[in-house]
């Protein structure tokens, strides 16, 4: 039976508030309104809190995999319907070792507040959602973070801080120079973690943005937002890379400095909270740092980007969006890729490279030569061929229309190559025709074990054109120069988290999970093996979620 679990949107739609928890009547009824105007092909942009659900259940075979044996959807009236919304999704597969843990993805969820709609895909309030493996069963739930930014625009029913795109309306002059200097001491800006969720050394779970005061924790088990992450070292920062480097022992990350264009590099020892200045990098061109949304490591060294697309204090300032939002494109500055060793916190490289466009930086390893010399440190990224032009596509205007058309902007697999002969030149190319992945790349993961080492798979959003956004999940292989697609005419999923078997030895042994919006933006959770790159197992939710960022696995103790 093909029956979905729909709540009509006049009902979802008049359960806005988190205070307010009432019962939803769901309904078996396909042809229920839904209000699919969010997110990338859709999505379903429906108000997430704390829906008590009717007690409802049904098996269904919804997984044409041989390896799937039964499965039944039940959704279950949730005892603790205060915290969130629990749905509960039995699969009986044979992949008992992946039985165990948490798949929690974050991303930008809610784009409205009352009638005020944002505009651009990164303004939205951070939505987490969560995958529960255990006991063959999937326990699936989603929560919006409670940062002071959703808050406060919850409770005045307006935008009350900076977001990417979105500024509060200032009433006159006076309150304008007041902003001014809130801007300056971070006091406008949000704290909306809506793009990365990261499990730390000491097994804390935080949701991460741009802007420091953006690092919050959370409770991986309820969702529930704990408070602040403060770092208790005093050094301050208004923005610092989205995606840090991450291990048991340790965190890595970028402070980018506005006023004397550079970067910190920081490391903060697991079971912390205290971020260490390890060493500086001065910015070569100007007049800001490069834009660094993510940088990678090897094993020795941090590899710090510095993008002709820069920081813009005054596009920071501006009540309206520049073309370029907070950032400007300063392609006579050059570009630039330092090298800083990890233990002395001293530059040994720094070349010009060709002008770039990346925000995601997928791995990094050192070349060495016979005698275990560093000759080069490479280091891959999703690279939109320096064309700016995809932050714009990204508005929500363009994610709604232009479906099936074929306007998404080129990238390839960009590899640097930052030479320890002591030039001033490295290379940038791509490590795989790009043809491969039909040009379209971003969103992409590897073996978290093969972080800083050479690395032979990883896994990203590839496209199958025309499309408007990328459309598959893909894996390659930098050896053989091949990519591998997942693909379900109309799908749009989110990023490939590849989690390894435990005790894997080989690089691509594991599944990769990924949650998918379909093609009528209804969406399930979807596992292919990482091997084989074959679907193994999928769960398809009663009601679909809107696009999201990144993810992190929480192994269960
Ligand atoms: C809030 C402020 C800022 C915020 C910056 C944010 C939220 C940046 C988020 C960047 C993301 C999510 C990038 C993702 C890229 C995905 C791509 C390119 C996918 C492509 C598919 O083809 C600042 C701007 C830092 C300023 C302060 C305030
Ligand atoms: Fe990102």
């Amino acid at each position: 039976m093909q029956t979905n679990l729909i709540a009509r949107a006049r009902d979802w739609t008049s359960y806005l508030s988190m205070d307010h928890i009432r019962t939803l009547k769901v309904q078996k009824d396909k042809s229920a309104p839904i209000d699919r105007s969010v997110g990338p092909n859709g999505g379903t942009d429906r108000p997430t809190e704390y829906v008590k659900l009717q007690s409802v259940s049904l098996g269904q075979s919804i997984c044409p995999n041989r390896l799937i044996d039964n499965v039944s959807l039940e959704v279950a009236c949730v005892k603790n319907y205060t915290k969130r919304h629990n749905l509960s999704i039995s699969i009986s597969w044979y992949l008992n070792w992946f039985q165990r843990g948490t798949y929690l993805r974050n991303g930008p969820g809610l784009w409205h507040i009352d009638d005020n709609d944002f505009r651009h895909l990164f303004d939205g309030y951070a939505t987490l959602v969560r995958l529960h493996f255990e006991n063959g069963r999937l326990t699936f739930g989603h929560r919006q973070v409670e940062s002071e930014a959703y808050k406060a625009a919850k409770k005045n029913g307006r935008l009350c801080y900076r977001e990417f795109s979105e500024v509060p309306k200032t009433d006159n002059f006076l309150s304008y120079v007041g902003e001014l200097a809130s801007l300056f001491s971070g006091a406008s800006l949000t704290d909306n973690a809506n793009t990365g969720v990261v499990v730390l050394g000491d097994g804390r779970v935080v949701c991460l943005t741009e802007t420091v005061k953006g690092s919050i924790e959370v409770d991986p088990e309820t969702l529930d937002t704990i408070g602040k992450f403060e770092y208790g070292d005093g050094l301050g920062g208004l923005v610092h890379s989205a995606h840090p480097i991450v291990t048991e022992r340790e965190m890595w990350t970028l402070l980018p400095d506005l006023v004397r264009a550079g970067y910190a590099v920081v490391r903060m020892e697991a079971g912390t909270n205290e971020r260490k200045v390890v060493g500086r990098v001065e910015c070569r061109g100007g007049p800001a740092p490069g834009w660094v949304h993510s940088f990678p490591v090897t094993e020795h060294y941090v590899v710090v980007p510095e993008m002709s697309l820069r920081y813009c204090a005054k596009n920071l300032l501006k009540a309206e969006p520049t073309p370029l939002y907070k950032f400007e494109s300063h392609p006579e500055s050059g570009s630039y890729v330092h090298v800083m060793c990890k233990a002395s916190g001293k530059l040994v490289a720094s070349v010009k490279v060709p002008n770039f466009v990346t925000f995601h930086f997928i791995n990094a390893y050192e070349e060495t030569d016979e005698e275990g010399r560093v000759t080069a440190v490479i280091a891959d990224c999703c690279e939109h061929n320096d064309d700016t032009t995809i932050l714009d596509k990204l508005r929500l205007q363009n994610l709604r229309s232009f479906t099936g058309q074929d306007v998404l902007p080129e990238a390839r697999y960009g590899r640097f190559r930052i030479p320890f002969d002591g030039s001033d030149i490295g290379e940038l190319g791509a490590a795989l025709d790009p043809n491969e992945h039909e040009k379209g790349m971003d969103m992409c993961s590897a073996n978290p074990a093969y972080i800083g080492k050479k690395y032979r798979y990883a896994y990203a959003c590839g496209a199958v054109r025309p499309c408007n956004f990328p459309n598959t999940l893909t894996k390659i292989d930098l050896v053989e120069k091949k990519a591998k697609n997942w693909y379900e005419e109309g799908a749009v999923p989110s990023e490939p988290f590849f989690v390894a078997r435990p005790g894997a030895t080989a690089e691509d042994d594991g599944v990769v999970i990924s949650v998918i919006s379909d093609k009528n933006g209804e969406g399930y959770a979807l596992v292919l093996d990482g091997s084989n790159f074959e679907e193994i197992a999928r769960a398809k939710f009663p009601y679909g979620l809107p696009y999201g960022l990144h993810g992190c696995w929480v192994p269960k103790k």
